[in-house]
């Protein structure tokens, strides 16, 4: 394992490392933001992010202004990045399959299945990585935007108990639904749609043994809002089953970083309380 970038941020330190995954079969890059109560020796509760499609671990470490809040809340703050990549791993010329497109899930089919394990990697791996190599305890909180919000949902709804806390920005809550996720859920796990529910919000809302409160920020000038994002699917879904479920709608905000920019230290707050409790 092997520390790539160190950068001095509100009294503590984001840095980016760099490791040969086992889930992944790859080298895999991470940013971890490490509070000025971590740097003091305190071991400190961890906010996973997950990020959306086209992104890595940079994207969130150098747009979202997290360094912010975490330092005031005393979180560590995780940044995958959002799939295998390298020479050796499949791609598609695409921006929303292959690298960069991982979708949190572990494939099934071929060629993707040697390497595209998110799901392994992010609920898996790097907790296990982070709680014995970073001043981590074992308290963990998931958030993440679009394709990543999608991916905070189901890893929160797939793991009960694993998390205190789960938010989304403009999360893709029913992949099985939209064209974003119906083409990645095909390619990586096969055209039938059965395999797809397992890795769908507003499915495995409906057998969840776990009801842990959504929160969800939704742009309504997301230009991805009615064909890909669909949150009246996800208001159906909690109201259905008794879910709760926070859904704010925010007037004139699309689908970008300064959308979530403007809400993070709400999320961030919202996951310290969860965290502290
Ligand atoms: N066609 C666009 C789509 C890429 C895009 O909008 N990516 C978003 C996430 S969308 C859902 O997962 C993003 O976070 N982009 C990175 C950023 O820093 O804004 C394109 O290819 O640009």
């Amino acid at each position: 394992m092997e520390r790539i970038e160190q950068h001095a941020s509100f009294g503590g330190s984001q840095e980016v490392w760099r490791f040969h995954s086992d889930a992944l079969g790859a080298t895999a890059r991470f940013g971890v933001y490490l509070p000025p109560a971590a740097l003091r020796g305190d071991r400190c509760p961890v906010l996973y992010w997950l990020s959306g499609l086209t992104c890595t671990e940079q994207n969130f470490i150098t747009k979202a202004n997290v360094q912010a809040h975490a330092a005031q809340h005393g979180l560590i703050v995780v940044a995958p990045d959002t799939s295998p990549r390298g020479d050796g791993v499949a791609d598609d010329p695409a921006y929303d399959l292959g690298q960069g497109a991982g979708f949190y899930v572990n494939a099934t089919q071929a060629p993707w299945a040697p390497h595209y394990r998110m799901q392994d990697h992010v609920a898996e791996e790097l907790p296990a990585l982070v709680e014995a190599r970073f001043p981590a305890t074992d308290r963990r909180a998931v958030s993440g935007h679009s394709m990543g919000g999608h991916g905070a949902l189901v890893t929160a709804l797939r793991h009960p108990g694993r998390y205190r806390s789960v938010s989304a920005f403009s999360p893709i809550v029913a992949p099985s639904q939209v064209p974003w996720g119906r083409k990645a859920l095909a390619a990586y796990l096969g055209p039938d749609p059965a395999a797809w529910a397992e890795w769908d919000a507003v499915e495995l809302l409906k057998t969840a043994r776990e009801r842990l409160p959504l929160l969800v920020d939704q742009g309504e000038a997301d230009e991805f809002l009615a064909r890909e994002l669909r949150p009246d699917l996800l208001e159906a879904a909690c109201a259905a089953t008794g879910h709760p479920l926070t859904l704010r709608r925010q007037p004139g905000y699309d689908h970008s970083y300064y959308f979530i920019a403007s809400f993070l230290g709400e999320h961030v707050a919202h996951h310290a309380a969860a965290l502290r409790g």
